[in-house]
């Protein structure tokens, strides 16, 4: 089989290409990444070489260039990881997210439905739902409950669902859409929580929790939700959206100390920070469908997982290191300087 694998250059995707790399040396795994700010060759390094791989620089909202590598490729399986991803830059910009998100979202679809497809699939997450509260431990995102989102990231990200799931329903095309906790593990990029928290913390730098650091999320490690996309795009049914999470709820405040506890540094460095905007109180995935029809369950608990991860940036400095130092010096003073 030939595997588009769009933003294989980013932290899932790239996960991911490494997985299935390995994982199918018969399958061709077609890397398509634009290479913008969080999308970084050097996660591809250990599998560059491997001959069931090929990485192509792209934009998938550029549909004459989308056109021509479909009818070059013709490409069996596309899976889409491809997007603007973090929230808090969606609150400043958020017309870059209509355009990747939901744009490049419908213009591969249309190349799936102009040059055919075994299957495409829409990596999505659970923001679409909107949030929890925080005092009813007992709810948790089914399949069947309403998109309700909150930030531009959410709505863009549901949008292009309703797209993907459209385009099964009005033309046929066999689609499948998986919506995930967050993920956390090696190659994230050092502006989501915990590889922010463990790279300042690492240097000594404070550390801004929003609010009072009770928003909750529900924690999965990387490649759990690697091997959950392979099985849905593999066995999952066509026109069926899949939760995938593990009951890993955390308080943010839980995640920073369990990091500073790991690092042997002090609590001193947590600065509680100006929240965000329209600030999503609990993520809490039920993963009931995923288990149950395809037999999926994740190996690692938070607790197993975040040591791993600590250990991962720790031992691959060398990748993070240059990206918190340089442009992304000003990134982070422009997003959180009036914060600190
Ligand atoms: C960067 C940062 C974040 N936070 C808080 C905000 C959130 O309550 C929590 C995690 O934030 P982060 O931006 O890492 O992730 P989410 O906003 O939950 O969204 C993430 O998980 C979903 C599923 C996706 O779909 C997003 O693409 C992904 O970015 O920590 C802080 O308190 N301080 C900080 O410096």
């Amino acid at each position: 089989m030939k595997i588009i694998v769009t933003g294989g250059a980013g932290f899932i995707g790239g996960n991911f290409v490494h997985y299935m790399v390995n994982k199918y040396p018969e399958d061709m795994i077609i890397n398509l990444d634009l290479l913008t700010y969080a999308g970084n060759l050097e996660t591809l390094k250990p599998v560059e070489n491997a001959p069931n791989y090929k990485f192509v620089k792209g934009d998938i909202a550029d549909r004459a260039f989308i056109f021509k590598l479909f009818e070059e490729e013709k490409p069996d399986v596309v899976i889409n990881f491809a997007a603007e991803s973090h929230v808090d830059r969606s609150i400043t910009d958020p017309e870059s997210f209509v355009r990747t998100n939901v744009m490049g979202t419908t213009t591969l679809l249309d190349a799936c439905r102009t040059y055919g497809i075994k299957r495409y699939h829409q990596v999505s997450t659970d923001e679409v739902y909107g949030d929890l509260p925080l005092d009813r431990p007992d709810l948790f995102f089914t399949e069947e409950t309403p998109l309700h989102t909150s930030s531009p990231y959410s709505s863009s990200k549901a949008s292009a669902d309703l797209f993907v799931l459209a385009y099964h329903r009005t033309y046929g095309l066999p689609v499948t859409v998986s919506r995930c906790s967050n993920n956390y593990g090696p190659y994230h990029f050092p502006e989501k929580l915990i590889p922010l928290i463990i790279s300042r913390a690492l240097n000594d730098e404070e550390l801004p929790v929003y609010g009072k650091g009770e928003n909750v999320r529900d924690w999965l490690y990387v490649t759990d939700h690697c091997k959950a996309i392979d099985l849905v795009v593999r066995k999952g049914k066509v026109g069926e959206v899949y939760n995938i999470g593990g009951h890993n709820e955390r308080t943010n405040l839980e995640v920073v100390k369990t990091i500073l506890k790991a690092l042997n540094k002090p609590e001193s460095l947590i600065k509680f920070v100006t929240d965000r905007p329209g600030h999503d109180r609990r993520y809490a995935i039920d993963p009931t469908k995923i288990e149950t029809e395809l037999g999926w369950k994740p190996e690692y608990t938070f607790d197993t997982g975040i040591v791993k991860t600590i250990e991962w940036y720790l031992n691959n400095k060398e990748w993070w290191e240059h990206i918190i130092s340089g442009e992304y010096t000003k990134y982070f003073e422009n997003m959180y300087g009036e914060r600190l």
